[in-house]
């Protein structure tokens, strides 16, 4: 990635010719060059790089194109509204608890925070997308949260490894066989749950009860330009007053999972879901919220184990807004307080972006804004995000990790294209929200217990990028329990 950069300085060019072969691929990194690719609701379509996914996610929404994205988006943009959110905090808090149990046997030894990060981050997603625990006794949900991990790395390999991309090379590969494997206990588990869930939402059908999907849909406004639902104040069958107190647990037998609200969006008016299409959908997420959180995070571990000083407000932060209970659980109205935390996230998300690059193929013509430049119709077009945030024309000192690059006034005199971590226009990340308050949630639980210590120098980060921005040398740090 460092490479890419240096090669883009020398370039001095916002837009770069590529052949591979016969393929043209055009390389953009200026925001408004950007704005109209991923503005616009042509281009939406994924290039053809995204079918090593097919096995795993089928036709989910992060492939998905045409009518059949178009509508399973807005059919699924509700479930991540701020209320069903705030009724994942106490699957959070638990998560973030086991991590500090484990991470206390490793205090004071160096060692690699990554496989952490990647586990507590997928037992989240299992509770919260599936609504299965990794502790049920007939350890489906243990092998099934193993299985995600692993068909992570076999991606990961493919893209980094290109002569194993083509199916009629890869199929011969032990790698092959392991994948057929992973993926028979991922979809298996998958379909159990899915007809439980499905009975139980029948159940309380008969019963009468409410559907939660429609409470949620009947409050929101879908925004075609963004891709996502805005929010009015009628919402409130999970009380507001829950911000309050740490009570926010609307109680483990009611709470239900994206999955729930997917089968109630299923059986709703006017929409088509189905088994197979919501099983899609959940492995999907399962898939974008893993990988993605668990490299955030552990990029946020490892640079304020560079940047002690910056640690240390976010620490001054925490015991402002816990106080005497420096402990308790985090409760949602907690989170909106962590601003200089917050900013920390984002700045780590502009110099390491989980999602380094972004591809789609354009189906006309399309002329760009910063110079003279036409792309043909049917080029595969790559973002190139991890570039662009390290560009001097929006960032005045790319180079140097600073929190205040997102205080208000900066961003307000940034274009909105030059900062897409998580994408932007209609196809951006629908998780985006549950991203941040997970982030949240778990950073300061384990910052307010642990100070974190890089073994390396920012400068030594040796980073690698495939479909996920990670570090080839792992995320080597110590952790020193704070003590009073
Ligand atoms: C820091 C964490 C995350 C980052 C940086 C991130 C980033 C992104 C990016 C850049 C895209 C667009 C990818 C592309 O066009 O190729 C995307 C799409 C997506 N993300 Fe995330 N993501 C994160 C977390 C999550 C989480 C937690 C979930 C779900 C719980 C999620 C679900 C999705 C889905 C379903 C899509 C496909 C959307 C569509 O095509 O309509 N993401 N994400």
């Amino acid at each position: 990635m460092r490479l890419a950069l240096k090669v883009y300085n020398n370039v001095k060019s916002d837009v770069v010719r590529i052949f591979l072969g016969s393929k043209l691929l055009v390389v953009l990194m200026d925001a408004d060059d950007v704005e109209i690719i991923l503005g616009s609701n042509v281009h939406l379509q994924k290039s053809d790089e995204y079918a090593l996914f097919e096995p795993w996610l089928g036709n989910g929404l992060l492939i998905s194109k045409g009518e059949k994205w178009r509508s399973h988006r807005k059919m699924i943009a509700p479930t991540f509204h701020s209320s069903i959110l705030k009724s994942f905090m106490p699957v959070f808090n638990k998560n973030a608890n086991n991590l500090i149990e484990s991470f206390k046997k490793e205090s004071g030894k160096a060692f690699d925070v990554h496989d952490y990060m990647s586990g507590t981050t997928v037992d989240t997603l299992l509770e919260t997308a599936m609504g299965v625990k990794k502790t049920d006794e007939d350890n489906t949900g243990f092998d099934y949260a193993m299985s995600v991990m692993k068909m992570c790395n076999i991606l990961h390999l493919r893209h980094y490894k290109i002569w194993l991309r083509p199916d009629f090379i890869f199929k011969f590969t032990k790698m092959n066989t392991e994948q057929s494997y992973l993926l028979n206990v991922i979809h298996s588990l998958t379909r159990q749950v899915i007809k439980r869930k499905k009975e139980n939402y029948f159940a309380r059908e008969m019963k009468g009860e409410e559907s939660l999907y429609q409470k949620a849909v009947g409050s929101t406004k879908y925004n075609e330009k963004e891709g996502i639902i805005e929010e009015t104040s009628s919402f409130n069958y999970i009380r507001d007053d829950l911000d309050e107190n740490d009570e926010n647990d609307v109680g483990e037998k009611k709470r239900l999972a994206f999955l729930d609200y997917m089968i109630e969006a299923s059986q709703t008016k006017g929409n088509k879901l189905s088994d197979d299409e919501i099983k899609e959908e959940v492995d999907t997420i399962m898939f974008e919220g893993h990988d993605t959180t668990a490299a955030a995070s552990s990029f946020v571990l490892s640079i304020l184990g560079v940047h002690q000083g910056i640690q240390e407000k976010v620490f001054e932060e925490l015991k402002e807004i816990f106080q005497d209970d420096l402990y308790r659980p985090v409760t949602f109205n907690d989170t909106v307080k962590m601003k200089y935390l917050e900013r920390v996230i984002l700045e780590t998300l502009r110099m390491y972006p989980p999602v380094p690059l972004i591809a789609r193929v354009v189906n006309e013509d399309v002329k760009l804004a910063s110079g003279d430049y036409t792309i043909p119709k049917g080029t595969t077009v790559v973002i190139g995000t991890y570039i662009i945030h390290r560009n001097t024309k929006y960032y005045s000192n790319p180079e140097k990790f600073d929190p205040d690059n997102f205080l208000p006034e900066r961003c307000q005199n940034r274009p909105y294209y030059a900062y897409i971590p998580f994408s932007a226009g209609p196809r951006s990340c629908v998780g985006r929200k549950y991203a941040m308050l997970k982030l949240k949630v778990l950073l300061a639980s384990v910052l307010r217990k642990f100070r974190t210590i890089s073994i390396k120098d920012e400068k030594d980060f040796r980073l690698q990028a495939d479909i996920i921005l990670k570090r080839e040398d792992g995320f080597n740090i110590r952790l020193e329990e704070r003590v009073f």
